[in-house]
């Protein structure tokens, strides 16, 4: 019989931490049964359609603020005013911050107003990127659920190479922020059916957290 290898935490690019099964199987469960709820209408889970026309093939929910590209608003697609960001998804971003740079100061001030929940189906993916949009320089961080996925991080400058890939498994965490907040990058591909079972999930759940520095 082979076991698991550990994965250890590791600081990926400067600012880039990935804290592996960082989330317990019963806390993913809870914010999994959130997701689903915050995905029906009103202000549910649509596919945004990109300026030149393009859908994107993940499925997206914002929180607070509302993304289209490439700017946030209150009000989401169908007209209706954003969900809310719950206090205790702010906290666990607080959390989050604390454990990935252990940096007390910097956590208790992290007051996440933006949630972007995204599902990727098995054919799902999401090109390179940066997180733009907000004014706030506090990191972003991200949760994921279900199934494995490539996630590759990249350069500041440009979406090409060179880049780094991690495999981010369900109940990871990664936060990118400092001299990586304003990095490339995206998801080329998940790993189907490498969900745990206990989730009952076909796909995979990201959860970003951002400060948007708007008001
Ligand atoms: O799904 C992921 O891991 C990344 C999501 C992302 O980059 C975004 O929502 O902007
Ligand atoms: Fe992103």
């Amino acid at each position: 019989m082979t076991l698991p290898l550990p994965r250890a935490r590791a600081e990926v690019a400067p600012g880039a931490v990935h804290v592996p099964d960082w989330l317990a199987p019963a806390r993913q469960r809870e914010i999994l049964d959130a997701a689903r709820e915050w995905s029906r209408p009103p202000a549910g889970m649509r596919q945004t359609v990109l300026s030149g026309g393009r859908k994107m093939s993940i499925r997206t929910v914002c929180l607070g603020w509302y993304w289209s590209p490439y700017r946030y608003t209150r009000v989401s697609h169908d007209g209706t005013p954003v969900k809310a960001l719950p206090a205790w998804l702010a906290e666990l971003g607080r959390d989050a911050v604390a454990v990935a740079y252990g940096a007390p100061k910097l956590a208790a001030a992290y007051e996440p107003d933006i949630a972007v929940v995204n599902y990727y189906d098995h054919a799902a993916r999401l090109g390179m990127h940066q997180d733009k949009e907000e004014i706030s320089p506090a990191p972003v961080v991200s949760l994921s659920i279900g199934d494995t996925c490539v996630f590759r991080l990249g350069g500041t400058e440009n979406r090409n190479r060179p880049w780094a890939e991690v495999l981010l498994e369900s109940g990871d965490l990664f936060v990118f922020g400092g001299r990586s907040r304003l990095a490339f990058h995206g998801v080329p591909r998940t790993l189907p059916g490498t969900a745990p079972g206990h989730l009952d999930l076909s796909g995979r759940v990201n959860i970003t957290l951002r400060m948007s520095g708007l008001s």
